[in-house]
């Protein structure tokens, strides 16, 4: 369904990549989270994706079509079956909530009929049934986010992307977000999900894709936001809080480090050959 291939993308005038060889699949119908610290790439993936960017190398296919083929003339139909939602929620502010979701159909050439239908319907889904005469100012920001979302949905995508879609929503609401969200995959849409929600990402366990510094780092089914470290051939005691802060590979950094350090001081010679830590695997070579 998505498919990265040695993908790197180097914006103009920068000589540092975005992101850098990125190579995975996601299938359809998957819930992915793509994690990673800020400036790590996570947009730029969704903004590949939905051909807002072209790769400076490698090859993405989506829906079947390699997207450097697909002319500009032809980028709206293709967009046509892949939602997006952003973290500021970009709603219309002079419209109203029906207005703002009609208009997402308007724009595709719906004929009236198809609207009148399509819109009262996607609300009840996103739980704003009745609110369609409100304008977004008179709305929460979960609800903002509701519209946002049933906007779009209501054309049946095939894929959402969502970068960072609870980042402005306190916990309690984020989690009805999530709950809609993932009540639309099981409706058969796969979701991509940019996030740095660290609870969401915990109580899901759904497939995670790490980056750090435009890298995949991991790609792991059912993970966490910073996976836990199994097991230690040395005691978790041993290593101090700010190691134990980091992620895994840095952890396991740490033990080399200090496995190194012994050993250079003949304290620990021959002994230990390296750090045993236990990493979730990552996932490779995907099959559709
Ligand atoms: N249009 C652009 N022109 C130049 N550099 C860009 C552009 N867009 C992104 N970048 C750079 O690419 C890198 C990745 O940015 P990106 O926005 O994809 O990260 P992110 O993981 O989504 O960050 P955040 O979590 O803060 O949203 C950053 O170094 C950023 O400065």
């Amino acid at each position: 369904m998505i498919r990265f291939d040695s993908v790197s993308k180097v914006f103009p005038g920068s000589d540092h990549p975005a992101v850098s060889d990125l190579t995975f699949e996601i299938l359809r119908g998957e819930f992915v989270f793509l994690v990673g610290p800020s400036g790590s790439g996570k947009s730029s993936v969704l903004r590949l994706i939905l051909l807002e960017d072209l790769p400076t190398d490698g090859q993405v296919h989506v829906l079947g079509q390699d997207l450097r083929r697909i002319s500009s003339r032809k980028v709206p139909y293709y967009r046509r079956d892949i939602g997006m939602v952003f973290q500021d929620f970009r709603l219309l502010q002079g419209k109203t909530v029906a207005e703002n979701v009609a208009y997402a159909l308007q724009v595709l050439g719906k004929s009236r009929a198809l609207i009148g239908e399509a819109v009262p319907d996607v609300l009840e889904t996103v739980g704003l049934d009745g609110m369609g005469d409100r304008f977004p100012h008179e709305l929460s920001g979960g609800e903002q986010q509701r519209v946002a979302i049933a906007r779009a949905v209501v054309n049946k995508p095939e894929i959402l992307l969502a970068d960072e879609p609870t980042g402005n929503l306190d916990p309690e609401t984020s989690r009805g977000i999530m709950k809609l969200l993932k009540r639309i995959n099981a409706n058969g849409t796969t979701i991509v999900m940019a996030t740095h929600d660290v609870s969401i990402v915990d109580e899901e366990k759904r497939r995670v894709i790490q980056l750090d510094d435009g890298r995949i780092t991991r790609d792991e089914s059912g993970g966490v936001y910073r996976p836990a470290v199994l097991e230690l051939e040395e005691p978790a005691e041993d290593l101090t809080l700010a190691e134990l802060d980091e992620g895994p590979s840095t952890i396991a950094d740490a033990m080399a480090r200090r496995v190194g350090a012994r050993d250079a001081a003949g304290d620990l010679e021959n002994e230990v050959d390296a750090p045993t830590v236990e990493v979730p695997k990552q996932r490779k070579g995907r099959n559709k």
